[in-house]
């Protein structure tokens, strides 16, 4: 199925504040879009790629299991890896922090076998303003869950963007699921 699937409590709120402590243990690289050539008017925001730190294991295995299911029960795709590193983004008012609208399938050895994403909100919906992710699978756009902990996933060909963040600030953990191309 080519629609959206959720998980209202894909982690706990602890365990989200165990995610953003581990990602901040080190600085936040700029993102970049292209290789390192980032063009701040796309997206603003801070990155941690969680394979570079230690101790984040258990946040795999949640993921492998959230993702089976989601697959299983709705998706069945053909998945064969997980290509890349979760990465936790901090969307902060400072520069109005966000990513405008874009598919996740790109050009490039990892980003063209893309195929499903899961982004899980990390913060609690109290602690920022703006940050909405918004999902467009149809003519119709689509606010995901806000909760801490919650989990949205969806084919990574689907146009989403986080708008900007106004006040406080929004973490979020994305992963990206891999396979053969589309067809
Ligand atoms: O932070 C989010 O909610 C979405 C992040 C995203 O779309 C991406 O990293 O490709
Ligand atoms: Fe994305």
């Amino acid at each position: 199925m080519l629609s959206v699937y959720a998980f209202p409590e894909a982690f706990s709120p602890a365990e989200c504040d165990a995610i953003v402590t581990l990602a901040r243990e080190e600085e936040l690289s700029d993102a970049g879009l292209v290789k390192n050539r980032s063009d701040h008017n796309l997206r603003r925001a801070d990155l941690a790629w969680l394979d570079e730190r230690a101790g984040g294991d258990w946040i795999m295995e949640r993921i492998m299991r959230l993702v089976a299911e989601a697959n299983r029960t709705h998706f069945d795709f053909a998945l064969t890896e997980f290509g890349e590193s979760p990465q936790v983004a901090r969307y902060g008012a400072e520069r109005e922090g966000h990513f405008t609208w874009h598919s996740d399938i790109g050009e490039g050895a990892l980003a063209s076998r893309r195929k499903l994403t899961m982004v899980v909100q990390l913060s609690d919906p109290a602690e920022y303003k703006g940050g909405a992710l918004e999902l467009q699978p149809d003519a119709n756009i689509r606010e995901s869950d806000r909760a801490k902990g919650s989990a949205v996933l969806f084919p990574s060909f689907v146009l989403h963007r986080v708008t900007p963040v106004t006040s406080g600030e929004r973490f979020s953990l994305s992963t990206w699921v891999h396979g053969p191309a589309f067809r």
